[in-house]
């Protein structure tokens, strides 16, 4: 019998999705005969200890990932569970993305006040999010509203909203629709208003790359055309060197035929530019350095540039 550690993040909701992949993974050992045993283990981040400030400009990739990376080349932990799009695009040497489960919902959500949608959001009205993405994308479409900085777990981000000091919030779907509360979510935000960040609504499961039954066991875990899709969604998001606190969003979908469809968007976080293409192929590494390119040649590295400067002051 091998006990497997797990180690987590201790927010609500990375309890609530470490324990679904808990039972994901003890029907595959089941499956696969392996005799296993697991335990989740808490880690408090970086990225948990500073709450309070905005996280663009806490800066630095990873904020969420780092202690407990730490903690799985150290071998006290065996396997991570993360949120796919905390994860930076390059992972330390030794580690791996051993296991992808089937993705959750990867649209962000609005959550208005009112109960009305983003179309009936009055005239500059108040939206609670600190992404820049998700700012740059509404503000593109709806130049008049107020983005307001707003982190945190998701309880407290929907507090904000209850407690009137926001018109509206945004927030993934996945987040909600994991802690069952799907009731909350007002409008679902189709990917052409605002095209999801890399990797969102996927989970990753994180292991070192040389321990060959942990790799097996997350191999039986693994959903083939999420990993695809989401290789080619970090891929798009590697060539531009984007972490989570650049206005980068990426989105891959299979076709009917079989081909896989990448999206991906670069714009200034005000919403004064936004670039964006697709395309569609089979090979998602190379689909995603491709589309990067594309946008870099319409000036996305100068926009990175400059918010990567801004952020840093
Ligand atoms: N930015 C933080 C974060 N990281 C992962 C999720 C949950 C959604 C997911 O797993 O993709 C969230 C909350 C949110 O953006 O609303």
């Amino acid at each position: 019998m091998r006990k497997i550690v797990i180690g987590t993040r201790q927010s609500a909701l990375a309890l609530t999705q470490s324990g679904q992949v808990v039972e994901l993974l003890r029907e595959a050992a089941r499956r696969t005969g392996v005799e296993a045993e697991f335990e989740l283990k808490k880690i408090v981040t970086k990225g948990d200890r500073i709450l309070d400030v905005s996280l663009s400009k806490v800066g630095g990739k990873g904020l969420f990932v780092k202690e407990i990376e730490h903690a799985l080349l150290e071998e006290e932990i065996d396997l991570a569970i993360h949120s796919m799009k905390d994860m930076p695009a390059e992972l330390p040497e030794g580690l791996v993305i051993g296991g992808v489960p089937p993705r959750e919902d990867p649209r962000d959500c609005l959550i208005t006040r009112s109960g009305g949608g983003f179309e009936a959001l009055p005239n500059g009205a108040r939206v609670g999010t600190s992404s820049l993405r998700r700012a740059c994308q509404l503000k593109a479409a709806r130049p008049d509203l107020v983005m307001e900085v707003l982190r945190g777990n998701i309880d407290s981000r929907l507090r904000r909203l209850d407690t009137g000091e926001m018109d509206a919030v945004i927030l993934a779907a996945a987040g909600l629709h994991r802690m069952g509360w799907q009731n909350r979510v007002t409008e679902y935000l189709e990917p052409e208003l605002c095209l999801p960040a890399v990797g969102q609504g996927a989970l990753a499961i994180e292991c070192r790359s040389a321990d060959a039954i942990i790799l097996e066991l997350l191999a039986a875990v693994t959903h083939e055309e999420t990993r695809r899709a989401v290789a080619a969604e970090r891929s798009f998001l590697d060539t531009l060197q984007g972490g989570c606190q650049v206005p980068i969003g990426a989105y891959a979908v299979f076709l009917p035929d079989g081909q896989l469809s990448l999206t991906g968007m670069v714009g200034e976080p005000d919403g004064s530019v936004l670039l964006r293409d697709t395309l569609t192929g089979h090979d998602p590494e190379a689909m995603g350095s491709r589309l990067a390119g594309t946008l870099i040649s319409r000036g996305a590295d100068r926009i990175l540039a400059k918010v990567r400067s801004e952020a840093h002051e």
